[in-house]
């Protein structure tokens, strides 16, 4: 399928009536209804919907940080193993290294597809997002995962910065959750081209880009400096601008403060209608209002790499976030491959299995190898 030129459909903001936010997601908040186009009801009536939804928004920040329980210390492995709550998700969504045998099983004779988040998958949360950096032991698992298997990384970041991180050349990329992708890996048996410099791979491959956001490029970088200066006053506010979505952090913010950050957040997006906001690790992120996500993007590239066969092609996606939440949906609704979540805490989750941090993660790329390299014998 050529999907090149085709431009994913716009949602509609307009079209959600207020009275619908309480109700609505609150991973999905656009903000055009709050803007000074809609008329309905009175000031103080206003009013109450702007609290509705600053509220909606400051409980979505607050579920999407759990808390380490009381008296157990998430950390040990062993308080893991003992809290009844983590062993009763545990039977819902197994770990993916205890279910190994019955997942090659499943992939005998087919073709495994991988794709990895990158932050809390391969890196592990810090309180600085510049120096969430991948282990060396980690970036040798992914590459040589990459030799038997297609790989790619689909992150929340920018291409650029999350390639920075990973520096792999062996892997395909889709930064800024999946509206920036790149559909050739450079240097890769999958795709025999030659090896190509750094600068030219990020700058120079226009050919096999698919940016179905780019026109928001402008309205991004606008954003982001609106972004900065309401929240320059908010201690330990931080805002990265991801190319075609920006990140608000408040991983460092007190947490008296969390409803001034979702206030500020709301008034700067009742000036960009075509801006929405979705939540992950601490962090608000501000995107497009288009019909992209990450579950499309591994379509997307499924499609375009030509691994869309479920016959014969078995794709596993790893991460940790409520942004993969979507392309473990996609896998699930095709019936073919699976979702793995990283986690600490039980979530509720469209994957099929679980491992608890980055070290398991590690942990099964070595198995897939191991088993990979046994099965060519
Ligand atoms: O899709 P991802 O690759 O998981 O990207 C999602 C966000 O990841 C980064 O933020 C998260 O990791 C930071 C470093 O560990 C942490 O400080 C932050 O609290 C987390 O939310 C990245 O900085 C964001 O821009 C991405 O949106």
């Amino acid at each position: 399928m050529d999907m090149s030129t085709s431009s994913p459909v716009i949602t509609d903001p307009v079209a959600i009536s207020p009275p619908l936010l309480g109700g609505m997601s609150s991973n999905m908040m656009p903000f055009s209804v709050m803007s000074g186009g809609y008329t309905g009801p009175g000031m103080s009536s206003r009013r109450k919907i702007e609290e509705v939804i600053v509220n909606g928004l400051l409980d979505a920040m607050k579920s999407s940080s759990p808390r380490k329980k009381h008296n157990l210390a998430f950390d040990q492995e062993d308080s893991l193993d003992e809290d009844p709550d983590y062993s009763a998700w545990m039977s819902e969504c197994p770990s993916a290294l205890t279910s190994f045998k019955h997942i090659v099983a499943n992939a005998q004779g087919k073709k495994i597809a991988l794709f990895l988040d990158y932050d809390g998958t391969l890196s592990p949360i810090v309180d600085d997002p510049d120096k969430a950096f991948m282990s060396p032991a980690m970036r040798a698992a992914v590459r040589n995962v990459a030799k038997h298997f297609p790989t790619a990384i689909v992150s929340g970041r920018s291409r650029k910065k999350v390639f920075e991180f990973v520096k792999l050349k062996e892997l395909y990329y889709a930064g800024s959750h999946g509206m920036d992708i790149m559909t050739s890996a450079p240097n890769s048996e999958h795709n025999t081209e030659k090896i190509i410099h750094l600068e030219y791979y990020l700058q120079c491959k226009e050919a096999n880009l698919f940016q179905p956001a780019c026109e928001f490029l402008p309205m991004i970088d606008e954003v982001t400096k609106s972004l900065l200066e309401v929240t320059s006053e908010i201690d330990g506010a931080r805002v990265e601008n991801n190319k075609f979505c920006v990140s608000v952090h408040y991983r460092n913010v007190a947490e008296k403060d969390w409803k001034t950050v979702a206030q500020l957040v709301k008034k700067v997006l009742e000036a960009f209608p075509r801006l929405k906001v979705t939540n992950g690790r601490m962090v608000l992120e501000v995107r497009p209002v288009i019909d992209w996500d990450k579950g499309k993007a591994v379509d997307f590239l499924l499609q375009s790499l030509g691994l869309d066969d479920p016959e014969n092609v078995i794709p596993i996606y790893i991460g940790d976030d409520r942004t993969d939440e979507d392309a473990f949906k996609v896998l699930r609704q095709r019936n073919c491959g699976f979702g793995i979540l990283v986690s600490q805490v039980p979530k509720e989750t469209e994957a099929f299995y679980s491992l608890r941090d980055p070290s398991e993660v590690m942990a099964f790329l070595n198995s897939l190898v191991r088993w990979k390299k046994h099965s060519l014998r």
